[in-house]
């Protein structure tokens, strides 16, 4: 059984330019502790599929398909549903720990929120409970840290403080949207072990947003490549690193500096405009006449999922 289905999930954003097209018909699945990698160019639409799952987005936003979790579909239940789900048992980490952090309040008082929020928790209570998570974070001297703010931080501190926030109330799901986003090698390397070690700790399944192929490896079960709102690819992450099938999957590991840093010519489609047959076809070097003008189906081959002609 899994944690979360996503299925056939439609975005659209109404805008003075148009109709963008962010998400089309994405169907997937999270298993129980285990973590899919969510990975594409940006705009793509990594973003806006966690959004989705928490209801976070903007009012310009249509939404429709399904997004079950635990026997429940998110796009039904109510707002007071919603934030009961919300920070306790889907929690995010998001891109900009700088931006997600409220300068004019402490750390101690941020990280506690959620004790404060779901579970009626005091001032003081909501604040000892920060010192314990920092500490777990490995931040030192946690109790002067909680009393400190976000500018007197580090951006590896602020985002240990966000993540210990996050896992305060063992979620059973974790979205982190770019967790490193920012930090440098050796810092990303800390973080995204100390965050997966309290993802198995607590026996919590994650959704992993990042542009970082090598974060993307090291913690993840699953690989999904998105390209231009869609899936093109959907793998387990040790057949994605040994062959890639996609085209544009395997564009993306030739762009690894390990691979010689061979960046894929030309740029994605406007998500406005309807380009007919493969989205990727402008720039695929196997284009043939039949990716012009048909779209490929999502298809299964060698125990994934493939959407290209290549492979009929
Ligand atoms: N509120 C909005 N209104 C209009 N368009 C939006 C809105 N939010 C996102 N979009 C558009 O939806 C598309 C997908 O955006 P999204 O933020 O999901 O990209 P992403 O894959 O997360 O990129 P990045 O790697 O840069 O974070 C983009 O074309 C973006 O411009
Ligand atoms: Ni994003």
């Amino acid at each position: 059984m899994s944690l979360l289905t996503v299925e056939r999930l439609n975005v659209v954003f109404t805008t003075h330019q148009g109709k963008v097209k962010a998400v089309k018909n994405v169907s997937m699945t999270i298993p129980h502790q285990e973590t899919l990698a969510l990975i594409g160019e940006t705009g793509c639409g990594k973003s806006v599929i966690a959004q989705s799952i928490l209801r976070l987005l903007p009012s310009n936003a249509q939404i429709n398909g399904r997004i079950l979790f635990q026997g429940r579909d998110l796009l039904l239940v109510d707002e007071k549903t919603m934030a009961s789900i919300r920070g306790k048992e889907i929690a995010i980490i998001f891109q900009n720990p700088s931006l997600a952090l409220n300068p004019v309040y402490s750390i101690g008082w941020q990280v506690g929120e959620p004790f404060r929020i779901h579970q009626s928790a005091n001032r003081n209570q909501s604040i000892q409970e920060s010192v314990r998570l920092l500490s777990y974070m490995k931040l030192d001297k946690p109790e002067s840290a909680v009393k400190m703010y976000p500018f007197e931080f580090s951006g590896g501190m602020n985002q240990r403080a966000l993540i210990a926030s996050a896992l305060a109330l063992h979620p059973n799901l974790i979205i982190a949207d770019e967790p490193t986003q920012g930090l440098d090698r050796t810092l990303i390397k800390q973080i995204i072990e100390q965050l997966d070690r309290a993802r198995k700790i607590h026996s919590s399944s994650m959704l992993l947003i990042t542009h970082d192929l090598t974060v993307a490896r090291s913690i993840s079960d699953w690989i999904m490549v998105m390209y231009a709102g869609e899936i093109v690819e959907q793998v387990p992450t040790l057949d994605f690193f040994q062959s890639p099938m996609h085209p544009y999957s395997q564009g993306l590991l030739q762009s690894l500096p390990e691979n010689g840093f061979h960046p894929i010519p030309g740029q994605s489609p406007s998500m406005i405009e309807n380009l007919s047959g493969c989205q990727f076809h402008p720039r695929c070097q196997w284009a043939r006449e039949q990716c012009r003008w048909e779209r490929p189906g999502l298809l299964p081959i060698n125990g994934r999922m493939v959407r290209c002609f290549l492979y009929d």
